[in-house]
């Protein structure tokens, strides 16, 4: 994990991640705090084979305008960016373009290779990677897409409570692992706070892990109910079924 930490985090960077796939890394969002995340754990833009983005806010994409850039002047290579089809005219016109514009680069693609991916619709992301997008609730008219890896492993995109979709995606689809964003103050508005996921099932707390989290972080160690926390910088072994 790059980070751990909310949009305002200042102990913690932004909830972004690096996914190890046979050799290949993707990127799973690029936040304000990723190139300093990456350069934290050795890594650089170069080696960097893909990006996933869940939407669009600065915590989740606000490192994006730096990853092109290097891409393109320092390292000379368009990484693959995957993003929801509903979410590249955004990406481009409101967020990236202000910085990217220049002639001749005029569009997105440009700088990557665009993959537009459908929701709920299995995409093969990298040898022994897919993941569905799945549109979760996070703020009214501005869509939000949570990820399921290998059909066994939960990654919500910033998204309020519903347990009804996690109950079905652990007792249906049979989820092995769920990482969560997660508020501890509520009320979670616009996030899960950790009151609402405290009143999960059993089986569902113990295949949680929350991210996403405040400063205040560490005062709430042993009151997560069966649930963990992610960590920032810990790498998470995972075979398709279980985290190590
Ligand atoms: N309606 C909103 C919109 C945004 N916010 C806060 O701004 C943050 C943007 O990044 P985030 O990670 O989605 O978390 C959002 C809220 O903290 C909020 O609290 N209410
Ligand atoms: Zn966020
Ligand atoms: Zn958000």
């Amino acid at each position: 994990m790059l980070g751990t930490g909310s949009a305002f985090a200042k102990a913690f960077n932004n909830n972004n991640a690096l996914l190890k796939a046979n050799g290949r890394n993707l990127l799973v969002d690029c936040g304000i705090t990723a190139p300093k995340a990456l350069h934290e754990l050795g890594y650089n833009f170069g080696e960097i084979d893909a990006v996933l983005l869940t939407h669009i806010h600065a915590d989740h994409i606000g490192g994006m305008e730096e990853f092109a850039f290097q891409s393109k002047f320092v390292f000379g290579r368009k990484p693959i960016l995957y993003i929801a089809d509903t979410l590249i005219d955004t990406l481009w016109e409101h967020s990236l373009r202000g910085g990217l514009q220049q002639d001749p680069a005029d569009t997105l693609s440009d700088y990557f290779d665009v993959r537009p991916l459908a929701a709920d619709t299995t995409h093969e992301l990298l040898p022994g990677l897919s993941v569905e997008l799945m549109l979760t609730p996070h703020i009214p008219n501005k869509p939000s897409y949570s990820l399921l890896f290998n059909d066994t492993f939960f990654y919500s995109a910033d998204m309020v409570f519903d347990p009804d979709l996690l109950h079905s995606l652990v007792h249906d689809r049979g989820v092995q692992a769920l990482f969560h964003d997660c508020q501890l103050h509520p009320p979670g508005v616009v996030h899960a706070s950790l009151p609402q996921l405290l009143t999960l099932p059993l089986p569902i707390q113990e295949r949680t892990f929350l991210m996403h989290y405040g400063d205040d972080q560490p005062e709430f160690v042993g009151r997560t109910g069966a649930m963990r926390f992610v960590e920032q910088h810990r790498v998470y072994e995972w075979d398709g079924l279980t985290f190590a």
